[in-house]
């Protein structure tokens, strides 16, 4: 049997003895002026995230399982923004790290089909994962893990998101007594079991916010093959000490995901950041990522 999704993100923790991944979120407003100075359009835009992105890369890979590209901020430039992103995922899939698509996308089931090609397929956008939208119900989310047949390409589904409107849906009370994302769990856990891997982890898994560390240990306990994708640590609030129960019992299950606080870490420890060069950027983003795999580490 190959490797699945999850092997690799498993096989990824071990070997750089880390559970993080880093959010590629890249606003223009944050960029220092050394990469800003070929102008303002779009074209010369792409052209610094592309850089910037880059050099975030070279320095976080051999700390981080894998980085998560978040469309909007490509998708934001246009056609430019589109093809910086197409290069940022080629340059980290080079470098051997895993790339999983902040993409949040969910249709009818033709439609859904077309994004997993688009996302987990053969395209020029397609990473190892990519993150799925649960409202269309399990025809939304089926084409996704079909697309991987291969087994390596995997998926996230928002189960229960870190931003403070979650519970306005998602802790809605069902009839049978059941919250909602607790009903998702349910419905989720037999799909997973589908495509199990060598750990016992599977090629579904799920988005838990590390701002609701209080739902985290029921729904381990509900989805135990499947992987969490945990944001919200960090610029949103969530505390590492917070996250022992999104780990299962060998420290493995979830991979903790920071963009602001360490991509913009620089912005944090100098009022002059906009004067910084490259290399004081990196040194700022390594120390930044060091810190949270430590501090993860030392909860898992
Ligand atoms: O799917 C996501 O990645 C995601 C889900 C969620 O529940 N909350 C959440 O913040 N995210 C994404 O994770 C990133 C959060 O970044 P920081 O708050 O800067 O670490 C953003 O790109 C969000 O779109």
């Amino acid at each position: 049997m190959v490797d699945n999704f999850s092997d690799l993100i498993i096989k990824d923790i071990l070997k750089k003895e880390s559970a993080l991944i880093v959010g590629l979120d890249p606003n223009p407003a944050y960029f220092p002026l050394c990469l800003l100075e070929k102008g303002q359009d779009s074209k010369a835009i792409a052209k610094a995230i592309w850089e910037f992105n880059q050099l975030i890369i070279d320095v976080v890979n051999p700390h981080v399982v894998a980085v998560k590209p978040q469309l909007a901020y490509y998708e934001v430039f246009g056609s430019d923004g589109i093809y910086a992103l197409e290069k940022t995922i080629s340059y980290a899939k080079s470098k051997g790290l895993l790339v999983i698509n902040d993409a949040k996308r969910g249709d009818i089931g033709p439609t859904a089909t077309t994004y997993a090609k688009a996302f987990l397929g053969d395209s020029p956008l397609s990473g190892h994962g990519v993150t799925v939208s649960p409202y269309l119900g399990t025809d939304g989310i089926l084409p996704f893990l079909k697309e991987g047949t291969d087994q390596r390409k995997g998926i996230f589904v928002l189960l229960k998101t870190s931003n403070p409107s979650a519970s306005e849906l998602q802790d809605l009370q069902l009839k049978t007594g059941e919250k909602l994302y607790q009903r998702l769990a349910e419905l989720f856990d037999p799909i997973a079991k589908e495509t199990m891997g060598h750990y016992g982890y599977s090629n579904l898994g799920v988005v838990v916010g590390a701002t609701y560390p209080q739902d985290a240990s029921y729904i381990r306990d509900s989805l135990k093959h499947s992987l969490f994708l945990v944001p919200g640590y960090g610029a949103q609030g969530g505390k590492a000490k917070e996250l022992t129960g999104y780990f299962d019992e060998n420290g493995m299950g979830a991979l903790v995901s920071s963009t602001r606080g360490i991509i913009y870490s620089y912005i944090q420890k100098n009022e002059e950041w906009a004067h910084l060069n490259k290399k004081e950027i990196q040194e700022s983003i390594e120390e930044a990522v060091l810190d949270a795999k430590r501090e993860i580490n030392a909860v898992r």
